[in-house]
């Protein structure tokens, strides 16, 4: 076994354009880095933006099993080929989008058990799921099971009191009973069914793992206060569910070794242990070591903003998870599906399809964009639940379009950022002169972005050293899960360094965009009525 100072940990992200993955040593710093773009380096499957849209119904929304499983093996060989030793790795542990769900054909446990170490997994698990396309989060076709849900347990505010979220689409438990009612011989032969986490990592286990408690939190089908199922939800999605679901563990738990495959195609010592994934939101929160008094605003391909709690509450919009670091904790979590991809369509009509030109449209306008504002949603939106693209001028005329392109720009990013300060507010977070946001995510690279950030909620914007906090975090959690019950994460992770000051609100930023938020308030009311 290799010497403590010399062993390394990995970690993966499997999100919603990309498998990213990074291996640390011992004091959390990163040695390799390897990526699969979906899109790119998986053109075969024909996704944009890593997911599959129906010709049908825009709402259903898929991503290729298999695709998930062929990037692992190009992710794999990257590493190889960029020098990892993977024998040093002492533990390894992922994230993963959440939400979507894996079904694994009748007979596929066996075949995990016993892959072939001369051929890779895809070509071994290609026909090991009984619906080829997983639902992803970004689904938003299960109104109908949502209510099922809430009906069966006394309606939607008690739902969110038993499981931490009223009924969301894009919910593992309204996803697997669409499958149910729609698919039943591909749910009755589907012998496991794994959230994309569990998934993952079940590859690197040879055997089905547990779904951890803080994404079996984002399935409205766990008690988050006795961390189970609850039977009265299970019973309403489908027959013998809790066999399909399996058991659910605390997020670090160490939950077995690395199976055989990896052991003999890249050499991983036998001893190397794997750590529970969990979901790329609870992950963002270890690799980012948030605590209590910080916001965390992540802006990847969905947009999301969580805090820490020490105790649960009901929310009516919005999310309460288990805690992927204190299993006693719970953290708060709200998510904008309309995030990345959204800002890249306005870059590639307004400026370009350049990030440099989109920035110098951006700063060209004052805050408060001369009292236009807009709110885009190029997919159903979570919250609010709307889409379309919704533009109103000054005098609060709704209008076809801007002006000019660079009032359009900042009418995105404010309205963007206006709508998270919104939510956030509505679900009991006090903004106050102590409050700090943590940026991360893909577009926390831009300076331009996260000054409008800052000055919509009038706080300062810190970042870490490194952006990838899901993937870190996984990384972390590889290292926090091998030591045990008794280590203690502030300690693990105290050798990193603390974030950094990106940027600070202008001193007119609350007198401007409070009143903006106000203004938001009324006019997502009156589009939703
Ligand atoms: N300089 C930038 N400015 C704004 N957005 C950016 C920039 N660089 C990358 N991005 C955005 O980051 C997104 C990917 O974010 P990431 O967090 O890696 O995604 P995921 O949520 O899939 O993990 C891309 O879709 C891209 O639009
Ligand atoms: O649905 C949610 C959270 O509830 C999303 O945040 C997904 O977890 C997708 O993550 P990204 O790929 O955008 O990071």
């Amino acid at each position: 076994m290799v010497a403590e100072s010399e062993r390394t940990f990995l970690g993966l992200d499997l999100s919603t354009q990309q498998l990213k993955a990074a291996v640390v040593d011992n004091n959390l710093q990163i040695i390799h880095e390897a990526s699969v773009m979906f899109d790119s380096d998986l053109p075969e499957f024909r996704t944009h933006g890593g997911v599959l849209l129906s010709k049908t119904n825009p709402n259903v929304i898929t991503a290729p099993t298999v695709m998930w499983v062929k990037a692992l093996d190009m992710l794999m060989d990257k590493l190889t080929v960029s020098g990892v030793d993977f024998s040093k790795t002492a533990a390894v542990s992922g994230s993963a989008q959440q939400h979507g769900s894996v079904f694994w054909q009748k007979g596929s446990e066996k075949i995990l058990a016993s892959l072939d170490p001369g051929q890779f997994l895809h070509q071994q698990l290609a026909s090991s799921f009984t619906v080829n396309n997983s639902p992803v989060w970004m689904d938003a076709s299960t109104t109908v099971q949502c209510r099922q849900l809430e009906e069966a347990v006394g309606g939607a505010l008690k739902l969110a009191e038993i499981t931490g979220s009223r009924g969301y689409e894009r919910f593992t438990g309204s996803q697997i009973a669409k499958i149910a009612q729609a698919k039943p011989e591909a749910y009755k032969n589907s012998e496991r069914i794994s959230l994309v986490s569990s998934f993952l990592c079940s590859l690197f286990l040879g055997k089905i793992a547990p779904i951890d408690i803080s994404d079996g939190s984002g399935m409205n089908l766990m008690d988050i206060r006795t961390k189970q199922w609850n039977s009265q939800l299970l019973e309403v999605v489908g027959d013998n569910l809790d066999e399909k679901l399996g058991s659910v563990v605390p997020s670090s738990t160490d939950v077995g070794p690395i199976s055989s495959y990896f052991v003999e195609r890249y050499s991983f010592d036998p001893s190397c242990r794997i750590i529970a994934c969990t979901g790329d939101n609870p992950s963002s929160l270890v690799g980012m070591r948030l605590n209590e008094g910080w916001l965390a605003v992540s802006l990847g391909t969905s947009d999301t903003v969580f805090l820490w709690l020490k105790e649960p509450k009901i929310v009516p919009d919005g999310h309460i998870l288990c805690n992927p670091v204190d299993p006693e904790a719970y953290m708060a979590m709200l998510c904008f599906k309309n995030g990345s991809l959204t800002r890249e369509r306005v870059r590639d009509s307004c400026a370009e399809s350049s990030w440099d030109i989109f920035n110098q449209l951006l700063d060209s306008t004052p805050r408060g964009n001369f009292g236009n504002m807009g709110l885009y949603y190029d997919v159903q939106e979570i919250l609010p639940f709307l889409s379309g693209d919704y533009r109103f001028n000054k005098a609060g005329d709704r209008v076809a379009k801007f002006t000019s392109l660079e009032v359009e720009v900042r009418a995105l990013i404010e309205g963007q950022f206006i709508a998270k300060r919104a939510y956030a507010e509505d679900i009991g977070f006090t903004l106050g002169k102590d409050t700090k946001i943590l940026a991360t995510g893909g577009a926390s690279a831009n300076k331009a972005i996260l000054q409008v950030l800052s000055d919509v909620f009038n706080a300062p914007v810190y970042l870490q050293e490194e952006s990838k906090s899901a993937m870190l975090g996984a990384a972390y959690q590889a290292k926090h899960g091998l030591l045990g019950k008794h280590s203690n994460y502030v300690e693990v992770t105290s050798c990193l360094p603390p974030p950094r000051l990106i940027c600070e609100p202008y001193a007119d930023a609350a007198e401007i965009y409070e009143p903006m938020v106000e203004r938001y308030r009324k006019i997502v009311s009156s589009l939703i009525k």
